[in-house]
């Protein structure tokens, strides 16, 4: 069968829509062209006071809208006009015994559920938003596809005049539109379940309701995902915003492993109030500094590891200055994302071809992070540094002399930033700059072998070094007091901390415990 001969001629719609946007063009081409117009209460005063003939829903019904709004569409005259599948006698047959009219067209959109919950509405008024009748509409035009087209977006209109001119819409568009439509009615329903869960009705005081559900919208599809055999595709989660919704300003496309390294270096950058650049490789940051300003904040993180800043990933916690951005010109970057560019700084970005350039809010992120496993997923509060002992007012000297408050303003940097590191994390700060970091290691001692290396030897002198945990034994921490380091912060509580302790006292360097840990997988 041909595209042609799957066409289905629109000549009587029903309209009946919350957002009004676009309407009185849309009745008028359709009018033009011939469609006869069936509308509800405030649609159908809109389409004729725009000049266009309608005929009311209560006219065809012969029953007044009542309850509020509650019921108007509600009725058999409405559904039997939907849902009658015109490529069967039979169904032909009964709706003329009935003395109904088939509908070739719907137009719905809903109301403004998720908008009045966000709004602060009273639980009553996000109640009184819940739209049934819509739904059913839509719903039974999308079931009803081969023979109605359905459409529940504004953004649709200008397609629904484009395809009166032409026949209609043919059976592919009517499939397409109605996978549309059950997407708008899916998300719309999850929407309400999960305020149900969460906000109306919880069955508990658990942060985490009964029941999540979130609908994912592909924005685009990737080049591949992690490797090139890994086909891949970004989905957008309807808040519009974060970083699948940043905007690039320039460059290639994002990849797979662009957006995952973005995400860990807004992450890195954002835990820190000063003007701070992270720089990511592989989801491990290279380089934290904080500085008077982003450009000297990006010196000091760059030094930190010159050798891996080498198509790196970076995000800065401010808006891009021109300095900073001829700075990152000079060096091969994969990313930079930041809330926003300066005068001349997109300019001077923009002279290498391929770097990316995002602008995304400076926001924290989500307020829970979810993982998923084999057969489900595990949900977690985000870490954001919000436990009491991130705060060095709540530390515990564990031994050694009390670091004065500049210097403890340099552990203070040295716990925070170990934070964005994957565990076992060792990293050494110096001057508000990571200066060695130990990541990933499967012991805490080859990640503080690690860290003191990268340090060097004058480095690691003096350094301020953090533990994401607490050291099992000495000999972690022993590398560290070889390499020199002035004081240690850790979580504690381990059972040989006593040994811990000592070992940190015979080497004559501070160490604070934090009672806090910050693994990070
Ligand atoms: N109850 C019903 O029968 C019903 N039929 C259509 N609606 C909704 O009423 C709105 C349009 O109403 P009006 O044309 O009065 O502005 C649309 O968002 C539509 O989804 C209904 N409202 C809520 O359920």
């Amino acid at each position: 069968m041909t595209a042609e001969s799957t066409k289905r001629a629109i000549r009587r719609a029903l309209v009946s829509v919350y957002d009004k946007s676009g309407l009185e063009e849309l009745a008028r081409g359709l009018h033009a062209a011939g469609v006869e117009l069936v509308s509800t209460g405030s649609t159908a005063s809109r389409i004729a006071a725009a000049g266009v003939p309608v005929t009311k829903v209560e006219e065809l019904t012969g029953f007044p809208e009542c309850l509020d709004g509650r019921v108007k569409t509600l009725h058999p005259k409405v559904h039997a006009g939907i849902l009658a599948d015109l490529r069967l006698d039979s169904h032909r047959a009964q709706l003329a015994e009935l003395g109904v009219e088939p509908f070739d067209l719907v137009v719905v959109n809903l109301y403004p559920f998720r908008e009045t919950v966000a709004s602060g509405a009273s639980p009553d008024e996000c109640v009184e938003q819940i739209d049934i009748g819509g739904p059913s509409m839509v719903r039974a035009a999308a079931k009803n596809h081969p023979s109605v087209a359905v459409v529940t977006s504004p953004e649709r209109y200008a397609d629904v005049l484009a395809a009166v001119q032409d026949g209609g819409f043919d059976l592919g568009a009517r499939k397409r539109l109605a996978a549309e439509a059950f997407r708008h009615t899916a998300s719309y329903d999850l929407a309400v379940a999960g305020w149900f869960a969460a906000d109306y009705a919880p069955v508990d005081d658990s942060p985490f309701p009964e029941f999540v559900g979130t609908a994912l919208e592909r924005k685009s599809t990737l080049r591949y995902g992690e490797n090139p055999h890994q086909p891949a595709a970004l989905y957008v989660d309807g808040t519009g915003a974060g970083l699948a919704e940043a905007q690039q300003l320039h460059g290639k496309e994002m990849s797979f492993n662009n957006y995952t390294d973005t995400d860990a270096a807004r992450r890195a950058a954002y835990d820190h109030d000063a003007p701070c650049v992270a720089i990511i490789k592989h989801a491990n940051p290279c380089g934290i500094a904080i500085g008077a300003d982003v450009a000297e904040a990006h010196r000091k993180a760059h030094a930190c590891d010159p050798l891996s800043a080498f198509g790196g990933v970076i995000a800065v916690n401010r808006p891009v200055s021109k300095e900073l951005a001829e700075q990152v010109a000079e060096i091969f970057t994969e990313v930079i994302v930041a809330p926003d560019y300066e005068d001349g700084a997109l300019e001077a970005l923009a002279r290498k071809k391929n770097l990316r350039v995002l602008k995304a809010p400076a926001a924290p992120g989500q307020p829970a992070e979810v993982k998923p496993i084999d057969g489900g997923a595990l949900l977690q509060i985000t870490d954001r540094l919000q436990a009491e002992g991130d705060d060095p007012a709540h530390w515990t000297l564990a031994t050694g002399e009390a670091l004065s408050a500049a210097e403890l303003t340099e552990l203070a940097f040295a716990w925070r930033a170990c934070r964005a590191v994957k565990s076992n994390a060792i990293l050494l700060a110096k001057d508000g700059a990571s200066v060695g970091v130990g990541m990933g290691q499967v012991n805490r001692v080859d990640s503080a072998k690690l860290a003191v290396e990268r340090a060097g030897e004058e480095r690691a002198r003096g350094a301020y070094a953090a533990s994401d945990a607490f050291f099992p034994f000495p000999d972690g921490l022993e590398v560290l007091t070889a390499a020199g380091v002035k004081a240690v912060v850790q979580p504690g509580g381990s059972l040989r901390d006593e040994l811990v302790v000592e070992a940190a006292k015979k080497a004559g360097v501070t160490m604070y415990f934090t009672g806090t840990r910050h693994f990070f997988h």
